[in-house]
């Protein structure tokens, strides 16, 4: 494993009170950062996919409220802003969860509100280094692991949830590969994970979506790690579209199925995965590709942005908390209060 600079999507430039995202509609052929000054453009940043994962998105919207805060945004437009930031996306829980708890602090003095802001983001990595050290053990030895989308650092605010799991394994001498599903329309497989392990020295392997159940029939994947925006009560896990199918081939296969997320995608609150709103992105997304269209016009197109596997299929949930197996509920419940 090459030894990089870390990376990490969401910045806050101190001196100049700017929200930093790195474009991740950009990659992998540029790295290209954009610097926001209001909530507003934030808010729109999340919405484009500029930046995206589900806890990501909750740093990004946390420090768009501090921006606000510094600039000296009074308590109606605090309120404004914390609204329109909770509304961009609607599956992740991060994102709501994360301007809750800004929400909370947001009549404190602007360093105050900062300061929470970096909590939020210093938490989450850390969270992500503890689900991989929880979740490393898991990997089977030389494993070739399937993901799906991306929940690396891209998608957190450092490290990552299904590849911070990866990159433990890797960092415990356990010398595995990881095949990555393409992850249509938006690619986060191909241009997000791909570059981002092959970035860090990381084996992996381009699989087109829809590869998977043949590889793992061929006997070529030892386990499946995803990431997840938001887990019912019950443990139903809602992930990006496709990670549905790919727990059905896993069961019929009978190989693992691991879901990393840190507790702050936990939702208990939500009782069941039919309760979980589903993001429908525009069809648009479909049917262009790279700015060229790939169906004929009048032809519709659906883009449900993601689905719920049922806990049923899950095999493990690994949180910073620990590690939840059958049944889910209890032990979603016994780790609620554990810190
Ligand atoms: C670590 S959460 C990553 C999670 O978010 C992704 O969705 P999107 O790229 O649309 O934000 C996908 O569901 C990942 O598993």
């Amino acid at each position: 494993m090459t030894v990089r600079e870390p990376l990490r999507p969401v910045l806050y430039d101190d001196a100049r009170d700017l929200v930093r995202l790195l474009d991740q509609k950009a990659l992998p052929a540029e790295e290209r950062w954009l610097e926001l000054s209001t909530a507003d453009a934030v808010a729109a940043a999340i919405k484009d996919l500029t930046v995206r994962g589900a806890p990501a998105i909750g740093v990004a919207a946390a420090y768009a409220l501090a921006v606000e805060a510094r600039r000296g945004a009074g308590p109606e437009r605090l309120r404004a802003a914390a609204d329109l930031l909770a509304r961009a996306r609607p599956t992740a829980v991060n994102l709501a969860w994360a301007v809750r708890r800004m929400s909370a602090r947001l009549g404190a003095p602007a360093a105050d509100v900062l300061a929470e802001a970096h909590a939020i983001r210093d938490e989450d990595e850390a969270a992500c280094r503890r689900i991989g050290a929880l979740g490393a053990p898991l990997v089977p030895a030389r494993a070739r692991v399937l993901t799906h989308c991306n929940a690396g650092a891209l998608a957190t605010a450092g490290y990552g949830t299904a590849l911070g799991v990866v990159r433990a394994a890797v960092e415990s001498g356990n010398a595995i590969s990881v095949f990555a599903d393409e992850t249509r329309p938006f690619l986060q497989g191909a241009r997000l994970t791909a570059w981002e392990l092959h970035r860090d020295g990381i084996p992996v392997t381009l699989l087109t979506d829809g590869m998977a159940g043949w590889l793992m029939a061929r006997g070529e994947i030892g386990c499946v790690v995803v990431g997840a925006d938001r887990i019912a009560a019950n443990g139903d896990v809602a992930n990006k579209i496709g990670t549905y199918a790919l727990a059905v081939l896993a069961a019929h296969h009978r190989l693992p199925f691991y879901v990393a997320a840190p507790w702050s995608t936990v939702d208990l609150a939500t009782p069941t995965g039919a309760d979980i709103p589903i993001e429908e992105r525009g069809a648009d997304e479909v049917v262009m590709l790279a700015g060229q269209r790939i169906a004929p016009v009048g032809v519709p197109a659906r883009y449900p942005a993601f689905d719920v596997t049922p806990a049923a299929l899950v095999t493990a949930i690994v949180t910073e908390r620990g590690v939840v197996r059958a049944p889910h509920a209890a032990g979603l419940a016994a780790l609620a209060s554990t810190r």
